[in-house]
């Protein structure tokens, strides 16, 4: 499959390297002058399960893509507020049956996508894998993962597309299902991260120690509920209880990883997806008429934290 990674961090990163190592057409995409650069010297280099890996594929200045390539599918790696230019920037290499592909943390961003493109061929999903920039050369890959995705609208040829994409990540190891319900899905993985990433950024450790602390249980209950009360709302019945051991997991699965918001804000004083995550349930809570005290404070203390660190 011919594939551009469109945002290469450190999630990009993972998919690409996967994705390349399994034959597939790779060509990477990034807006951070630094990392391309890097990339275009050194190839993707990676830590990956304990292996130092280094792997070149074409490398592309996000305003610098060439508008005659082509490319089966589009997979979007930015963080949230990125997002929108980069859809802009990748437009012209979009052709009647390139597919786009968003896999990112955060919520509604099927909306951005369709600004742009026919709803047909936006897909949409998430993943469980971790990942971590070392140093704007060097990703560390380690942990187990998986990802799933779906069409955001059910139909032909879509339908098979998805199943077409699944099977192709699946095969690079990343471990892909299909979905039935795409934003069901975006939800599900919003309480891992309106929970974990935040108040793991906001404490300033890692999963696991939250998770042996006496109140995370009381905490990942009550922002869970903001979350499935918005999203009902918004015609998707989450199981509390269902998604409330998805979050638990993590403690045990991935304890030992720091939330990418902590990597941003913590790490290295990036401003946070936050207004993507919490503050997609504060607003949407607003406009319905929902009480959501705690993603309404999360959200206010995140942002005041990016202020106290004066986070770019
Ligand atoms: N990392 C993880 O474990 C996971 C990440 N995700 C999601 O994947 C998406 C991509 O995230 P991720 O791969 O973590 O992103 P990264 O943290 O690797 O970075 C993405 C962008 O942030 C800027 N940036 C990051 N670090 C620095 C730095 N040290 N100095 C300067 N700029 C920096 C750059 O953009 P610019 O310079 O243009 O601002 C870069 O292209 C997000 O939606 C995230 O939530 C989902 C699951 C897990
Ligand atoms: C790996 C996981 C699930 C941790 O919350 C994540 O999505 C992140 O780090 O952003």
């Amino acid at each position: 499959m011919k594939v551009a990674v469109a945002g290469v961090g450190a999630m990009g990163t993972r998919f690409a390297l996967k994705l390349k190592q399994a034959g597939n057409d790779v060509t990477v995409v990034d807006g951070w002058d630094e990392r391309v650069a890097a990339l275009k010297q050194g190839g993707l280099r990676a830590n990956l399960d304990g292996e130092e890996v280094a792997v070149d594929v074409p490398v592309y200045g996000q305003k610098e893509v060439p508008h005659d390539l082509h490319f089966d599918v589009v997979l979007f790696f930015t963080k949230s507020m990125q997002l929108e230019q980069m859809v802009k920037d990748m437009l012209p290499v979009f052709d009647d049956d390139t597919l786009a592909l968003c896999l990112m943390n955060g919520i509604g961003h099927e909306k951005t996508l369709e600004k742009y493109l026919p709803k047909n061929r936006v897909f949409l999903g998430n993943t469980m894998w971790t990942a971590q920039m070392t140093r704007p050369d060097h990703v560390l890959l380690e942990d187990d993962g998986s990802c799933e995705l779906r069409n955001v609208e059910p139909g032909e040829p879509q339908d098979r597309r998805a199943a077409e994409l699944v099977k192709t990540l699946d095969e690079a190891g990343l471990k892909a299902r299909l979905l039935d319900d795409p934003r069901y899905s975006v939800f599900r993985k919003g309480c891992v991260n309106g929970t974990l990433n935040t108040l793991c950024t906001l404490f300033e450790c890692n999963l696991e120690e939250f998770g042996k602390t006496s109140r995370a249980h009381e905490m990942v209950v009550g922002v869970v509920k903001e979350f499935a009360a918005v999203g009902e709302k918004e015609g998707i019945h989450l199981d509390v209880d269902e998604a409330v051991k998805h979050v638990e997991d993590c403690y045990r699965v991935i304890g030992a990883h720091y939330p990418s918001m902590y990597q941003d804000l913590v790490k290295n004083k990036r401003r946070t997806e936050i207004d993507y995550i919490n503050g997609y349930v504060a607003r949407h809570g607003k406009k319905y008429g929902l009480a959501t005290p705690l993603c309404d404070l999360l959200t206010a203390e995140l942002h005041t934290k990016e202020e106290l660190q004066n986070a770019q």
